[in-house]
């Protein structure tokens, strides 16, 4: 495990409220933006599922409608539930009706999980063909690879963790949490429904060069208070990078946060 950890420090911003946290989640997004499709016409970004994708929504402002780059965006997900993508528990068809569909990204730069594996439930099958989307898209040099390991290196990955501590579909107590060499791995008993999803592992999350924690409401306290704790039972407690892992937390969430931490 140590070589998945600490290449950076965990930081964090506290903001008043959501609206805000969502304002600077955007001003984040944009700028780094600005920056990787200026350096090498292409901006890859990771979503989670879950609440995050509706604190995207200031993406949508017109400032940022006009002046993102969106053609230039990749778009990935860290995890994924196996169900088909039109279901309701699809974290691809949450981020598409919330987020995608009002944005100009090529509809060829929107990389989903296999639909005909999404449809039979196949767990094991999706995992693979992502794993080998990603290997591909990494020849055509439109993901970068970490220098160390090889693995895939996203510019940004935009996250979120449960009040359980997991992040992606990593579990506590679960072992997809310790796979080190595959890129994407999954999981049939999930404790949170749906039981089937996919996701990348801890070594391809921790390479990216940004990664954005997003966590709000009290629910969330508690684990939030044990990751800046430093209790690593909890998956989201390994979040790193390779630039920056910066958490965006609300008052809430942030409300049991030892002093000091
Ligand atoms: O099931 C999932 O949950 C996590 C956390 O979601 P949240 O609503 O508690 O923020 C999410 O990040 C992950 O992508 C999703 O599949």
């Amino acid at each position: 495990m140590a070589s998945v950890l600490a290449k950076t420090k965990r930081k964090k911003i506290i903001f008043p409220t959501k609206k805000e946290l969502s304002e600077a989640m955007a001003e984040y997004t944009a700028n780094l933006s600005a920056k990787f499709c200026k350096a090498r016409g292409y901006f890859t970004v990771v979503l989670s599922g879950g609440d995050l994708i509706s604190w995207l929504s200031e993406l949508l402002e017109p400032m940022y409608q006009e002046s993102i780059e969106w053609s230039k965006w990749h778009i990935f997900w860290v995890d994924e539930r196996v169900v088909p993508l039109d279901h309701k528990d699809s974290n691809y068809k949450l981020a598409f009706d919330g987020f995608l569909s009002k944005v100009p990204i090529p509809i060829a730069n929107i990389y989903a999980i296999d639909k005909d594996c999404a449809a039979l439930g196949d767990a094991k099958g999706a995992a693979l063909l992502y794993e080998e989307c990603l290997k591909r898209l990494v020849n055509q040099d439109i993901i970068r690879t970490y220098k160390a390991s090889g693995f895939p290196q996203f510019d940004l990955q935009l996250l979120g963790m449960g009040p359980d501590g997991h992040m992606a579909s990593l579990f506590p107590g679960h072992y997809q949490i310790k796979e080190k060499a595959d890129l994407v791995t999954y999981i049939t008993d999930s404790p949170k429904p749906p039981p089937k999803r996919i996701t990348f592992t801890l070594p391809v999350i921790n390479c990216a060069f940004y990664n954005l924690m997003a966590v709000c409401d009290e629910a969330q306290a508690d684990a939030v208070a044990k990751v800046f704790s430093d209790n690593f039972d909890l998956p989201a407690a390994w979040l790193t990078a390779d630039v920056e892992a910066i958490w965006f937390l609300d008052q809430a969430a942030a409300s049991k946060i030892p002093k000091g931490h």
